[in-house]
C-alpha cells in the first residue's frame, strides 16, 4: 500500500505539486499521469523520501520510505534509468545491488532473465547500453529485493513496442500476485492497458481519480469547436454556459447539445463540430484535464458579460523554472 496524504512541493515562487491526495492498493497497478511539468516526478521523489516536502506526508507499507529498514527489500524503485554507473556492467550493477540488499547472488541471473537481458548484454559496460536497455536494467534492480511494491516513473521511455508490452505482462503478473505498482507516464496509452486506477495530475494537483468506469461515468457535456473559438467562448460566457477546453481546440461545454448550439447560432458563431462529449473514453477525458485553458473572448462592443472568458476547470502547466 502506497498513501499519499496532501503532499505538497514549493520551488520558490513554483508550486511543483500541490494537495496531493491518493493511495495505491495492493494488488492493483495505478498509473499516474499528467503532462511534462505536472509534479509527477515530484510526487514520487517525495513518496521514495528523496525531495522533502514542504506540507503532507506519504508512507509505504504504512512507514515513511525513509523509515524502512533496508527498503530494496520492500519497495522496487526505478525513478531515473539513465542514472546508473556507467563504468560497471549490468552483471556487476545487479551483482553489487544484490549485495547491499543482502540477496543471495543467484538473483542476478534470475533478474537478468526476467528483464530480457542476454549474458552477452549483461558483460558490457551500462555506458554502452541503450536507454531501452537501461531501463530494463533498472527494473531489473528494482525487483531483485524480491519487493511487494514497485515505484516506476516513466519506465517504457526507451522501450520498443515489444519492450512496452513485456513491461506491461510484468507488471500485470506483479500486481496479480499481490504487489502495490504506481507507475508514472505523460502517455494514456502507455498504462491504459495495463492500469486499475488512474490518478491525472495537472499543474500539480489531483485532475481526476479513480477506475476507468469511474472516469468516464462522470457528466460528459458536449464538445463543440468554432472557426472562431474567441466567438464561441464569448457566446456560452453569455449564455451562461460553464466550458473546459479539449483537444485541438475545441471546448467540453456543461450543457446540452441544443443549448450550445443556440447560444452559437445566437452570436452568429460558424460551428464546425458539435455532438455529445465522451465518446473518445479515457483519452478524450485525460486531454480535456490537462489541456491549456481555452482561448479569453474578445471583449464585447457594449461591455457585457459576453467579455468574460470561459471559465476553465483546469488552470495552465506551469513555467518550468529548471
Ligand atoms: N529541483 C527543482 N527546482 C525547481 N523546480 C523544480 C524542481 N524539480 C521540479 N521542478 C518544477 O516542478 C514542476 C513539476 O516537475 P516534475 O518534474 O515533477 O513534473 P513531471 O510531471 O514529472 O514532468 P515530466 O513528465 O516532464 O517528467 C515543473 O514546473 C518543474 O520545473
Amino acid at each position: 500500500m502506497i498513501s499519499v496524504e496532501r503532499l505538497t512541493k514549493r520551488y520558490g515562487e513554483v508550486d511543483a505539486v500541490r494537495d496531493v491526495t491518493f493511495r495505491c492498493e495492493p494488488g492493483t497497478v495505478t498509473g499516474f499521469l499528467g503532462p511534462n511539468g505536472a509534479g509527477k516526478s515530484t510526487t514520487m521523489r517525495m513518496i521514495c523520501g528523496l525531495t522533502p516536502p514542504t506540507a503532507g506526508s506519504a508512507t509505504v507499507k504504512g512507514v515513511p520510505y525513509r523509515r524502512i529498514a533496508n527498503p530494496g527489500r520492500h519497495v522496487g524503485v526505478l525513478l531515473d534509468a539513465a542514472a546508473q554507473h556507467a563504468g560497471r556492467t549490468g552483471r556487476e550493477t545487479l551483482a553489487l545491488t544484490a549485495r547491499i540488499l543482502g540477496v543471495e547472488q543467484d538473483r542476478v541471473k534470475r533478474s537478468l532473465d526476467t528483464v530480457g537481458l542476454s549474458p552477452k548484454a549483461a558483460g558490457r559496460r551500462v555506458g554502452g547500453y541503450s536507454l531501452g536497455m537501461r531501463q530494463r536494467l533498472g527494473i531489473a534492480q528494482a525487483l531483485i529485493g524480491d519487493p511487494s511494491v514497485l515505484i516506476l516513473d516513466e519506465p517504457a521511455n526507451g522501450l520498443d513496442p515489444e519492450g512496452i508490452f513485456w513491461m506491461r505482462g510484468l507488471l500485470r503478473d506483479f500486481a496479480d500476485r499481490g504487489g502495490t505498482v504506481l507507475l508514472s507516464s505523460h502517455l494514456l496509452r502507455e498504462v491504459e492497458a495495463v492500469a486499475d486506477r488512474f490518478v491525472v495530475i495537472a499543474n500539480g494537483r489531483v485532475a481526476a481519480e479513480g477506475t476507468k468506469d469511474d472516469l468516464l461515468s462522470g457528466p460528459a457535456g458536449t464538445l463543440v469547436r468554432a472557426l472562431d473559438p474567441g466567438a464561441l467562448a464569448a457566446a456560452l460566457a453569455a449564455a451562461g454556459l460553464g466550458a473546459r477546453p479539449a483537444e485541438g481546440g475545441a471546448l467540453v461545454v456543461d450543457g446540452t447539445p441544443e443549448a450550445v448550439g443556440r447560444a452559437a447560432a445566437a452570436a452568429g458563431a460558424v460551428l464546425l463540430e458539435l455532438r455529445q462529449a465522451g465518446g473518445g473514453g479515457l483519452e478524450e477525458l485525460f486531454l480535456s484535464l490537462t489541456a491549456p485553458p481555452a482561448p479569453a473572448a474578445p471583449p464585447a462592443a457594449n461591455g457585457s458579460a459576453a467579455a468574460a472568458p470561459v471559465p476553465a476547470r483546469i488552470a495552465t502547466e506551469k513555467e518550468d523554472v529548471r
